[in-house]
């Protein structure tokens, strides 16, 4: 992986550099040790941040810091200067609500967009409220209600296309189509124009550099590497001085094409001086910019939360459907009792409106517990301890720490959950304060913004795919590799119609 080759050049300089500041290191690390040393972990992350690094480029950060926590208990040191905290009462801490709310830490410049920051990746806490004050206009009861026909209108789309894989008759990787329906949905609702995976069957978008240049780029494998690239050098700032420092790192290549796939949706969106109810159109008007002539730098930020949007809300939202789906039907059980009740609302018919299907508890249940034991946010997100310090389950703090929950753990507890490697939606059923434990849209001011539109197209996805069609599951195993987020790498599905 090019990252890691940088490390293999060879350079004489990078050596010398890197055997002064050894010591220096060494010197650091004593200082600190001496203030919150005692924390156990794996014995390299201690001194240096490449292990979780390692782990986070393997695609496997989430499993390692489980592991490390089985080891080593419940405080566990994941990095010289990040500690993770595998208990339920670290929740509120951490990611608790108000003036006191932790910030985000530098991890997130990695996901800076075009030197500007969006909603997701800003860590101040001014400019984060003003962000989130204009973006939820999008996302408002009413906002939402006009998205239900549109997202119907893709879907239907997306079946005709899956009826043409039902006439083939063979296994297909539905993660793939997942993808396309969600990149569609999403760049209808965002910038009023479906990028046109589900009619392509490809994810192939022509992209334009500044000079003119034209060429074609896969975009849901720049949205993997990108997310990857930046989940490992966000680790650390010097990683990231470091990957700045190489433009034609992939990482860094992904990040400045999908840069230019929002600016062409968000300049095309522009000049069509549509008036269309789409998040674009809201984020304008609630900013008060003139669509007609906007400057370069509300280009660049119309561009940057656009892109933020499209990522945020594609990649999570397919990848939580195609895991959900698979341990549906991996899951007799649990497939029979949801079709039942789907068949029930829909009385017989094979498809069902959203309207009728949101109500529909055990589908709620269903699709809680998909994300719970698939956690589609696996890793415990990064947050900065203020300069006063901080207690969290009887310990001490210092400024600067950086302090995460790892979500991962949290969802496969089993003194939260009993039984937690079992698909077992009733369990959401049966208590009332679980949900309090799902850390899948995160949690407090930084939570997801776009949860309610992600239940909804869950919701909406999945009663579709489930009530026209009856699907085999050629492998019972779901094999998934992580980025920023988890996510399934396959799922073969064989669908007839019903
Ligand atoms: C199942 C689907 C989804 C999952 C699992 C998910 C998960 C998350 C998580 C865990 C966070 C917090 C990240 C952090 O603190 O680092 C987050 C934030 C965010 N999500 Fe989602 N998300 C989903 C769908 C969506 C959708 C559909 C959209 C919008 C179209 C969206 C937009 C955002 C934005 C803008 C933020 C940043 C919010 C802020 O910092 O104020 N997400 N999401």
């Amino acid at each position: 992986m090019p990252l890691f080759d940088m490390f293999s050049c060879g350079n004489i300089g990078g050596l010398a550099f890197l055997l002064g500041i050894f010591p220096a290191g060494l010197v650091l690390y004593f200082i600190h040790h001496r203030s919150n040393g005692n924390i156990p972990g794996p014995f390299l992350a201690r001194w240096t941040h490449l292990w979780l690094a390692y782990h986070a480029y393997r695609g496997r950060r989430y499993k390692a810091v489980h592991a490390a926590h089985q080891r080593y208990g419940t405080v566990v040191r994941i990095a010289p200067r990040h500690i993770s905290i595998a208990s339920p009462d670290a929740i509120s801490v951490i990611y608790g609500q108000g003036q006191k709310a932790l910030l985000k830490s530098t991890f997130y410049d990695a996901f800076v967009c075009n030197g500007k920051t969006s909603i997701f990746s800003t860590r101040d806490r001014q400019e984060h409220a003003m962000k989130r004050r204009i973006v939820s206009h999008a996302f408002s009861t009413t906002a939402l209600q006009q998205f239900i026909p549109l997202i119907y209108s893709t879907i239907k789309q997306f079946t005709a296309r899956m009826d043409e894989l039902c006439d083939k008759g063979e296994y297909f990787d539905a993660v793939l189509w997942f993808n396309y329906l969600a990149f569609d949905i999403l760049s209808d609702l965002a910038f009023g124009d479906r990028i046109g995976m589900l009619e392509r069957g490809s994810d192939i978008v022509a992209l334009q550099r500044s000079d003119g240049f034209l060429r074609n780029e896969n975009a849901i494998a720049l949205v993997d590497e990108r997310e990857h690239f930046a989940a490992i050098v966000g680790i650390h700032p010097v990683f990231q001085w470091i990957a700045s420092a190489f433009p034609c790192l992939s990482g860094r290549k992904a990040t400045s094409a999908l840069e230019e796939l929002g600016r062409r949706q968000v300049l095309k969106r522009l000049s069509s001086r549509s008036n269309r109810n789409d998040i674009l159109g809201k984020l304008i008007e609630a900013r008060g910019y003139d669509a007609r002539d906007p400057t370069a730098d509300e280009i660049a930020e119309l561009t940057a939360e656009s892109v933020t949007l499209l990522i945020a809300g594609s990649d999570t939202t397919s990848n939580s459907i195609a895991a959900t789906l698979h341990f549906v039907v991996t899951h007799p059980r649990v497939y029979k009792k949801l079709m039942e009740f789907l068949l029930d609302a829909s009385n017989g018919r094979n498809s069902l409106n959203y309207e009728d299907a949101k109500d529909i508890p055990y589908l709620h249940a269903t699709i809680n517990e998909g994300l719970r034991l698939h956690s589609t946010t696996a890793i415990g997100l990064h947050r900065l301890v203020p300069s006063d310090g901080i207690l969290c389950c009887g310990r001490y703090f210092p400024s600067g720490t950086e302090l995460s929950v790892p979500a991962w753990t949290i969802s496969h507890d089993s003194e939260l959950w009993g039984d937690p490697e079992n698909f077992r939606p009733e369990r959401w059923l049966e208590a009332t304060d679980t949900r309090r434990y799902l850390l899948a849209f995160g949690k407090g001011p930084r939570a997801c913004i776009g949860q309610n539109l992600a239940y909804m197209e869950m919701i909406s996805v999945l009663t579709t795919i489930l009530l026209r069609y009856e699907i085999d599951v050629k492998s019972d195993k779901l094999e998934t590799i992580e980025g920023f987020m988890h996510k399934p790498l396959h799922t073969w599905l064989k669908l007839r119609l019903r």
